[in-house]
């Protein structure tokens, strides 16, 4: 099979589908700037997406929505920013013998500066090749005055069983519990993380790469640019609270999130910035 990009509708909205002559293919959508699937040559399903997700009608529960200017409830702005319920429009697309590439670019308009008064230029790149997937975000200061931001790529990651889940890595590294009381720092200190309850912490200045070892084989997570490391799943009472989750989904879902929010993105004008997550299959 050829390599090859398409637009197609995927659940109502408009994407693009990747794939390479080796058969690896993501679906990239539109609305959100959001990867939606990304199956590798020879493998299974890689990013969780919710059977019940709403597709463009507020966030799309799965994938890989991308958080910005804001993370979270970090500031005054719509949870994770504007840039995931956006409509972005398609900036390049290439394909070679072993690869799909295509960036989306997102820009301020009149509703972006309501919320937030600054002309900015975001691109984000999705790259498949074989086994690898490459995402990587660019963001512009293309205004007169400097800015500042917090941002992630916050990848669901699609396991077989959550409790089978091993992510190694983060050995020694200073989290800020996002479900704990107060703001004290806390030190990894297991050779793996296993996952057997809620779990929502914020790493700070991680030095990768992560494996994540589940029932299915091993998944290598690196990233340049995104100091830190989100790692999140809300657990059966959590789940319980999502209403665009099915009940027992927490269990087939990991999200590992290359993030930079724990000091914010500072860029003057005419400035760049870019940060990169990279998944490979090993
Ligand atoms: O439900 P959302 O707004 O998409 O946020 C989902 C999750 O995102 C991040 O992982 C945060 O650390 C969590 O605290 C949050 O619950």
């Amino acid at each position: 099979m050829a390599a090859g990009i398409e637009r197609i509708d995927f659940h109502g909205l408009p994407a693009l589908r990747l794939s390479t002559a080796a058969d690896a293919s993501a679906v990239l959508s539109l609305y959100g700037g959001q990867l939606l699937s990304w199956v590798p040559a020879r493998g299974r399903e890689r990013l969780y997406l919710s059977e019940r997700a709403r597709f463009g009608n507020g966030p799309v529960r799965g994938g890989v929505p991308v958080c910005f200017p804001q993370f979270a409830a970090q500031g005054t702005l719509p949870r994770h920013g504007f840039a995931r319920t956006s409509v972005w429009t398609v900036a390049e697309q290439r394909t070679g013998d072993d690869f799909a590439l295509a960036t989306l670019r997102l820009a301020d308009d009149p509703q972006s500066l309501a919320l937030w008064p600054h002309p900015f230029t975001l691109e984000l790149t999705v790259a498949i090749d074989g086994g690898r997937l490459d995402l990587e975000l660019e963001v512009i200061n293309s205004g007169h005055t400097p800015f500042a931001f917090t941002s992630a790529l916050h990848t669901y990651l699609r396991v077989a069983e959550l409790e089978e889940c091993r992510l190694q890595g983060l050995h020694g590294f200073e989290y800020r519990d996002a479900l704990g009381a107060g703001e004290g720092l806390r030190r990894d200190s297991g050779d793996v993380l296993l996952f057997d309850g809620p779990i929502d912490r914020h790493y700070r200045n991680v030095e990768r790469p992560l494996l994540l070892r589940d029932d299915g084989g091993a998944l290598g997570i690196d990233a340049e640019g995104f100091p830190d490391v989100v790692v999140w799943n809300p657990w059966e009472d959590g789940n319980a609270r999502i209403d665009d989750m099915a009940p027992r989904d927490f269990r087939r879902m990991l999200c590992i999130e290359a993030a930079a929010i724990h000091r914010r993105i500072a860029l003057d004008p005419s400035e760049t910035w870019h940060g990169r997550q990279t998944l490979v299959c090993l």
